[in-house]
């Protein structure tokens, strides 16, 4: 049966028809406000033929009065334009009466005059029935009541430009169509949104409780990155006292943000504050010190052959990132707080114009609320304006006690010579007392203040840090040894001198920047979204929640791809015991990316690391090619073959491809190869490059995390991945980037840990 026999299909094209026309009529009416809208409607209208059931649209649409659209608002429909909704829904309220035909779309869409709906926003309250609700008894809640109903229908659309070229129903029974047409198609260099297509598990996460921190393990591929944009959207369509800036989203580094950039307006998310940690920490602390390349620590584990600097490395790292090493950054912030304040009064010469124990008092208790040299400015106004009102009282009091002590020399001084001497003495004293007070005046607050000289949080950090005595005394309980304090402190300093630090070393100092300075940035913000969260340390968790003042963390992650572990998360529950203790954990298994060919492949690798707390990914039934090994010989072999595959695969329509090397130095190796003797066009990928336009690009595995592409190539050129857990991590991500299909150069199966050869396609020879 085609489409256009199925007995709805009038009725569905109707409804398309009319909903397109009624968005040109709200665009139009929008885009030349004033004139003669009627005439305008029915010159629209009359090119369409509605069949009789939309004739009560017409008049809809004729007596309808266009309300204003805000410039969000008219982006956002003429956007969806030609793909209005992509599904309905039949929801039976009521048992006497017709089921409501729920139509489900980007945005919403409702009559001007009527106000019924003619598209419902995926993020409504009654749409979670679609992604939820199972047909039959369902209930749902909106505005803090629940309502039941039946639902009898599902319906999927595929609409392209305004036209229906199909639809289908959809039940328990049937697998989702839509899902797997959606995941064979190419990968763009963007995300992209799934609203039509977003599973059950994944709209438990979009819509949890946004009232509470959420922690997501999800396996390589589960729409982590995609569900935290549709998060980010959900909450600023449901939050009603909400906006978007005070939303932050942090993502790994600004390759990633551009990668995530289109996506977030088509779920007509606007404003959010997309930023990286690294870039937090320049604009909360203002500071201009050189960050050691992120990926600097992990070439040298991967790379050394020294074990003592791997083993320094590891443990240093592993301190710095620890709740320990925070208890010991809030032990040294407790002291400067103790101490700052000296026991000197505020005096003016010899008058006490306000005590030590009360400006210790304003510090301490009163405005214990803000940071430490902002406190100092509070005081600093307090004692400005005691000092304006006693100085005052002083002088008067100078003045009375000259001006009695005057009287008394005139009437009991007998002799005139002397009274006269006497007097004249006690009004210079006068005088000169008063003068004295007016001059200290001027200058006692900036006296008494200069005690307070203010440090910045770096130098702050470096007092600590240089001193191993100071670290002993801040730890708690000895649970680190002196030597290993040592040891800290001699290779942190041994950076900071060179004005350089590591991105352990960030939240410490944004720590201090917090508490005693305050940061430089004044947004606002509510709720926080951490995308590849495994590789934040707990100090960064704590960090992050003690300066944004917030808990309200959306936090998604996946530990199998925790290739920075040592100084990562290895442990959710940790970080909701410590951190988030309201925290829910969840866990998404399936995956959507790749085939079950990969998946299978990857799951062989990543088995072999132990890392606690994991699940192994459950790809979505969608089969496609075994991954192929092809032998590497010569270089010349090499060169034809890697230009060879990306043929073949551009052949097949495939549209994006990337190949993957361990290291940074393998990537340049390869780069350098392809330049001399082959055509084929190809991008080393940098951290902050940009992916756009860009068909085959060259990347190191740890860049790879989190982005994906049709076709992917591993190669080993004379290395080989470790039979070690960051190695395996490694291997792992890389080999799940791919969405259709997998190559793996190398001279045997066993440089990527395989095995055998069972899941695999042996190639010798392409030619
Ligand atoms: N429900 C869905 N419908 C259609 N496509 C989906 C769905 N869920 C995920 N995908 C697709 O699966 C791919 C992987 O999604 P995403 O990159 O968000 O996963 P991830 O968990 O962040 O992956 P990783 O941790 O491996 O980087 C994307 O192409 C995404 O569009």
């Amino acid at each position: 049966m085609t489409i256009k026999q199925h007995p709805d299909y009038l009725e569905e094209n109707d409804r398309l028809l009319f909903t397109t026309a009624y968005i040109d009529l709200i665009l139009q009416s929008r885009e030349n406000q004033g004139g003669d809208m009627k005439e305008r409607m029915q010159n629209a209208m009359a090119d369409l033929d509605f069949s009789e059931s939309s004739a009560g649209y017409q008049d809809m649409l004729l007596n309808a009065t266009f309300m204003h659209l805000n410039e969000q608002q008219y982006r956002h429909l003429k956007a969806v334009r030609g793909k209005p909704y992509f599904a309905r829904m039949d929801f039976l309220r009521d048992r006497d009466q017709n089921p409501e035909k729920i139509y489900i779309g980007k945005t919403s869409l409702y009559d001007r005059e009527t106000q019924d709906q003619i598209i419902v926003d995926w993020r409504s309250p009654i749409a979670n029935l679609y992604y939820e609700g199972r047909l039959g008894e369902v209930s749902y809640e909106a505005e803090e009541k629940m309502h039941h109903g039946e639902l009898v229908l599902k319906r999927q659309y595929m609409i392209e430009e305004g036209h229906l070229n199909d639809f289908r129903d959809i039940d328990i029974t049937t697998k989702d169509d839509l899902l797997q047409e959606s995941l064979s198609q190419s990968a763009s260099s963007r995300l992209t949104d799934i609203v039509a297509t977003i599973q059950e598990e994944q709209n438990q996460v979009i819509r949890a409780d946004m009232r509470r921190p959420l922690i997501v393990q999800g396996v390589a591929g589960s729409g982590k990155t995609t569900i935290a944009l549709h998060r980010v959207s959900f909450y600023i369509y449901s939050a009603t006292s909400f906006i978007p800036e005070n939303l932050m989203i942090l993502a790994p580094n600004r390759l990633f943000i551009e990668y995530i950039s289109e996506v977030l307006p088509e779920l007509g998310v606007e404003s959010v504050w997309q930023t990286t940690f690294i870039d937090f920490f320049y604009d909360s602390t203002g500071l201009k010190i050189k960050l050691i390349p992120l990926h600097h620590d992990l070439k040298t584990l991967i790379e050394a052959q020294d074990s003592n600097e791997t083993q320094t490395i590891r443990l240093l790292s592993k301190i710095k990132s620890s709740l320990s090493f925070k208890d010991m950054l809030i032990g040294y912030l407790k002291d400067i707080e103790t101490h700052m304040i000296s026991e000197e009064h505020f005096r003016v010469g010899r008058f006490i114009i306000y005590k030590a124990s009360k400006i210790k008092r304003l510090f301490q208790v009163e405005y214990a609320y803000l940071p430490f040299y902002q406190r100092l400015e509070k005081i600093k106004r307090i004692l400005r304006e005691q000092l304006k009102a006693k100085k005052k009282l002083i002088v008067r009091d100078i003045q009375k006690r000259y001006d009695d002590r005057i009287e008394q020399v005139r009437f009991h001084s007998k002799d005139p010579q002397k009274r006269h001497e006497r007097i004249l003495k006690l009004m210079d004293k006068q005088e000169a007392l008063i003068k004295e007070v007016e001059h200290d005046a001027k200058t006692a607050i900036k006296t008494y203040m200069a005690q307070y000289k203010k440090q910045n949080a770096l130098s702050l950090y470096k007092e600590l840090m240089a001193d191993p005595d100071k670290l002993v005394s801040f730890c708690q309980d000895n649970q680190i040894d002196r030597q290993t304090l040592e040891l800290l402190s001699k290779e942190t300093m041994r950076n900071l001198k060179k004005r350089r630090v590591t991105i352990e070393d960030l939240a410490p100092i944004i720590l201090i920047q917090h508490d005693v300075l305050g940061l430089k940035t004044k947004q606002e913000i509510k709720h926080v979204v951490i995308d590849e969260a495994q590789d934040y340390s707990p100090f960064q968790f704590y960090t992050l929640r003690h300066v944004l003042g917030t808990s309200l963390f959306t936090i998604l992650g996946d530990l199998s791809q925790g290739i920075f572990s040592f100084r990562g998360t290895t442990n959710w529950e940790e970080i909701q015991k410590e951190i988030f203790p309201k925290a829910n954990i969840r866990l998404l298994k399936q995956s959507y990316r790749t085939t079950v060919e990969i998946m299978t492949l990857a799951n062989e690798v990543i088995r072999l690391a132990n890392i606690p707390g994991t699940i192994k990914a459950v790809p979505v039934v969608r089969h496609g090619l075994k991954p192929y090994f092809h032998k590497l010989k010569d270089q010349q072999s090499l060169i034809k073959d890697l230009e060879k595959t990306v043929d073949n695969m551009r052949n097949e329509g495939l549209k994006t491809f990337a190949m993957i090397g361990k290291t940074e130095q393998a990537c340049g190796h390869i780069k350098q190869l392809l330049d001399e003797a082959s055509n084929l066009q190809t991008t080393l990928l940098k951290e902050d490059e940009d992916l756009r336009e860009k068909d085959v690009v060259i990347v190191p595995s740890a860049l790879a995390k989190g982005l994906e592409f049709d076709g992917v190539i591993l190669i080993n050129m004379g290395e080989s991945y470790k039979k070690e857990d960051i190695e395996i991590k490694l291997l792992y991500v890389a080999m799940t980037r791919p969405l259709h299909q997998l190559h793996l150069f190398s001279e045997d199966p066993s440089s990527f840990l395989l095995e055998s050869d069972a899941s695999l396609q042996m190639i010798e020879n392409l030619n």
